[in-house]
């Protein structure tokens, strides 16, 4: 944080962002949307009459699974894109400073789409399935688990419930996901500079050997820290506008 700030300013945090605003409301709908289908599906329940009949856990994890292997194809363009610009560490556009790669997420999106086309945009997409098929299960049972031990039989949670349940729902799938959000982030930046890998397997195999089992755990804290805010927010708006439009 401190050799960001220094070498970037404060813009550098939120490099690669504007992106991720437009794509995350698009890739929310689609995992909230396939989520709650599909549970629709299986149970032949809303999420109304859900709170009066619960779905079991086997129900929701499966609807989860299945949310999670479709978003992740949507997401996986725009995640390309973010750490594609997250990872440019060159300092903010200094006359004689080498300039970075991509201008922007537009200009980012056009070379990879020149240089490796449309194929190019999913680099790391196996990866992120991977990734995000089980974790979003083990999210949405989290998160149902904890709101049922915290809400009498019948009622809807509370928003505090509700609060900290998506919070501990982010962090328990996060910490879950995150060694293989190493080798996806490794995937996505792979053909830049170093050699492209051979494929998931090879970029785990080559990951471990040379700089240890200890690599997989790498931005475990910081993707905890992060998934608490987000998720509890993100969880509390899903069910807010369910009920006002539900
Ligand atoms: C561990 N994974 C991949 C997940 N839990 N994915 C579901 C939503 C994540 C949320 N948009 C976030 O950015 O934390």
């Amino acid at each position: 944080m401190v050799k960001t700030y220094r070498h970037e300013s404060l813009l550098g945090f939120f490099k690669g962002m504007s992106f991720p605003i437009v794509s995350i409301a698009v890739v929310n709908s689609v995992l909230f949307g396939v989520y709650s289908n599909t549970l629709l599906a299986l149970t032949a329940t809303s999420h109304q009459q859900r709170r009066a009949q619960p779905p079991s856990y086997m129900h929701i994890f499966v609807a989860g699974c299945t949310s999670g292997f479709l978003q992740a194809y949507c997401l996986a363009p725009f995640d390309l894109i973010k750490v594609r610009l997250q990872n440019q560490t060159e300092p903010r556009a200094k006359p004689g400073s080498p300039q970075p790669r991509y201008r922007g997420p537009v200009h980012c999106a056009a070379s990879i789409f020149q240089e490796e086309g449309p194929r190019g945009l999913f680099r790391g997409a196996w990866a992120l399935t991977l990734r995000d098929t089980p974790t979003v299960g083990i999210y949405f049972i989290t998160y149902e688990c904890l709101c049922r031990q915290s809400t009498p039989e019948g009622q809807n949670p509370s928003s505090a419930t509700v609060l900290v349940a998506g919070g501990f729902a982010g962090i328990t799938s996060w910490v879950a996901a995150t060694p293989l959000d190493v080798i996806k982030a490794r995937m996505q930046m792979a053909g830049l500079k170093q050699r492209a890998y051979q494929g998931v397997l090879d970029c785990i195999v080559s990951s471990a050997r040379q700089e240890g089992l200890g690599v997989f755990f790498r931005g475990l804290t910081i993707n905890s820290a992060r998934a608490f805010p987000v998720n509890a927010v993100t969880f509390l708006s899903y069910e807010y506008l369910l009920r006002l439009w539900g």
